[in-house]
């Protein structure tokens, strides 16, 4: 690489951190300033116009404008201030950055493939990848952006966040990942009808010709990495259950909002049973909005009370009721998905309840301990309804984790306030302590940030064959005794200044839950060491 190559290349850069030598001998010394800064000088730098920015998405684009330029200096400065830049370069605000792409797009960070040259696809990953070995390819169509929705090829920012928190948390290389935006049209009328619309302004296809295009993507990847995790962020409802059925048995894959989220939760569960002592064999699990997260939730504490509580399989699918738009889920109405189908009740199940739409009326008939919210409506745990659940629960589990923050199904504060105290509550992006009744309760973020890059990072190290249901459970449990049990208004999850620790215990967990079950594809003696040893680090 000559210097001038080297100067401008964002993974080997050091700016003005090269020293005069080095300078001197890549040939760059007259292409830079005089001044030799070092690198925690420039990642202060970067700091302070962070801080300037006036908004949070100009400081979304100043950050990722630096990372795009310069990895080394944008994780250096992400490290040192992880809490305080997640909510920018991540959720909430990258909804803001996909919701107007189309005026501030600067600068492109990720592959684009589109339905209409399937006979493309190879040729665009390598030109991002421009001969790189690949470990990890995230890939998004946007049909479903965290709860915004559809947004075409503009969702490709949700794939810079992912990648950004990858790396931050689990020590992924950032030049060994590879994200893909999967451009198969949008139905959003306004950005068909926006002449800055960058994607493809056809409608959205679907059906065979949708599935084959996958396939060739994933036949694509795979030929040229075979190794390599398919991670799929924000696949619409209709899709995002049947890729991951199609292929989670068979190669090393990933859906975040499903399992991620899934494993999120349940590591919630597992503290509130923790420190209530509620039993296993008692978890209700009410959850509404039945899509592709909630059923996700569903599957993942079923399967824990399936495999690790010796549950039989239809009193653990009992344990789950699901709530979605037209209400309770009832076995007799149309247009059930197959998700929900496993966990639809049967028609008079409840003869209490007089109206099925009612929320109140199921948490007062089922009773359930944990109420999970992954609806995208903004306010639906009402007062009465949380109400209801503090009613028949001492210490009820209540997650409304809709993202960005305004589709919340209710704040943290209201429901601790609500409950008096009692209810453990998790949130989809940050929320504030809480002061309540002399007792200060921290909210842990309940978002599959938390789990999905250990996760992969782990199965990536174990070169595993696949994630398997084990492997997920055994990332749950890894983090269960990073909570402070005994500490009145402790959070139910670990804070979000402990997502590199966090990352190392899922990682280490999962790929030794990998190996335990022969599904690594190479020899793996010392698990911890190794997934320390793949840590990337912007120091090397
Ligand atoms: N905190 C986290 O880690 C994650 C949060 N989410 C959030 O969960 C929400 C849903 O995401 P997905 O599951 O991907 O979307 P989805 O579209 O697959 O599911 C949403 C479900 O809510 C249902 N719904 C809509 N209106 C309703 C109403 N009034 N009452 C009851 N149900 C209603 C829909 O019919 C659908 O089944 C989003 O806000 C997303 O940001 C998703 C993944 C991870
Ligand atoms: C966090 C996330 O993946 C979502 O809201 O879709
Ligand atoms: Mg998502």
């Amino acid at each position: 690489m000559t210097g001038f190559k080297t100067l401008h290349d964002s993974y080997a850069t050091n700016g003005l951190s090269f020293s005069a030598q080095e300078r001197e001998d890549l040939g760059i010394d007259g292409l830079l300033p005089a001044a030799v800064q070092t690198p925690d000088q420039r990642a202060e730098i970067v700091y302070q116009r962070f801080l300037q920015e006036p908004t949070d998405l100009a400081k979304r684009i100043y950050l990722m404008s630096v990372c795009r330029t310069d990895r080394k200096l944008f994780y250096r400065s992400m490290d040192k201030h992880l809490t305080e830049y997640m909510p920018i370069v991540y959720a909430p605000t990258v909804a803001q950055s996909i919701q107007q792409y189309d005026k501030y797009y600067s600068g492109s960070d990720v592959a684009y493939i589109s339905i209409e040259h399937p006979d493309r696809i190879g040729a665009a990953l390598d030109q991002y990848a421009q001969g790189r070995e690949i470990d990890l390819v995230v890939c998004t169509d946007a049909e479903g952006i965290l709860g915004i929705g559809d947004w075409g090829a503009q969702g490709a920012e949700i794939l810079t966040g992912k990648l950004a928190v990858y790396t931050a948390a689990a020590g992924i290389d950032p030049s060994r990942v590879l994200p893909v935006m999967v451009d198969v049209g949008t139905n959003r009328q306004e950005l068909l009808d926006n002449p800055d619309y960058v994607g493809n302004r056809i409608e959205r296809v679907r059906g065979q010709r949708y599935d084959d295009f996958i396939e060739a993507f994933v036949q694509e990847t795979l030929q040229r990495y075979p190794k390599a995790l398919i991670h799929w962020e924000d696949f619409g409802r209709p899709e995002a259950a049947p890729i991951l059925e199609r292929y989670r048995r068979n190669i090393l894959t990933l859906n975040d909002d499903i399992q991620g989220t899934g494993v999120t939760v349940l590591a919630a569960l597992l503290a509130a049973r923790k420190i209530s002592g509620l039993k296993p064999e008692d978890t209700r699990t009410l959850v509404y909005g039945a899509g592709t997260a909630g059923v996700g939730i569903a599957n993942q504490i079923v399967d824990d009370l399936i495999l690790e509580h010796g549950m039989d399989e239809e009193a653990a699918r009992k344990s789950v009721m699901l709530f979605d738009r037209q209400g309770m889920v009832i076995a007799d109405q149309d247009d059930l998905t197959v998700g929900q189908q496993k966990y639809a009740r049967e028609p008079g199940e409840f003869p209490e309840v007089s109206d099925t739409t009612s929320l109140v009326e199921a948490i007062n008939a089922f009773q359930p301990n944990v109420l999970i919210g992954t609806s995208t409506q903004h306010g639906a745990f009402t007062q009465d309804a949380v109400k209801a659940m503090a009613s028949h629960v001492e210490r009820p589990l209540i997650c409304p984790i809709s993202n960005p923050t305004e589709l919340a199904e209710a704040t943290a504060k209201d429901v601790i306030e609500w409950t008096e105290g009692r209810a453990f509550v998790t949130t989809g992006t940050p929320s504030a302590p809480v002061e309540y009744g002399g007792t200060t309760y921290y909210i842990g973020q309940g978002n599959n940030a938390l789990m999905y890059p250990g996760i992969c990072f782990g199965a990536i190290v174990a070169k595993a064959q696949h994630i398997s249901r084990h492997m997920l459970l055994a990332g749950a449990y890894a983090i269960s005794d990073m909570i402070d049990a005994d500490q009145p208004g402790a959070a139910v999850l670990p804070a979000v200044k402990d997502l590199k620790e966090i990352s190392r215990r899922v990682a280490t967990a999962v790929a030794q839950q990998a190996v335990d079950e022969g599904l690594n594809r190479e020899p793996l003696s010392d698990v911890a060491q190794a997934v320390a040893d793949a840590r990337w680090s912007f120091e090397d």
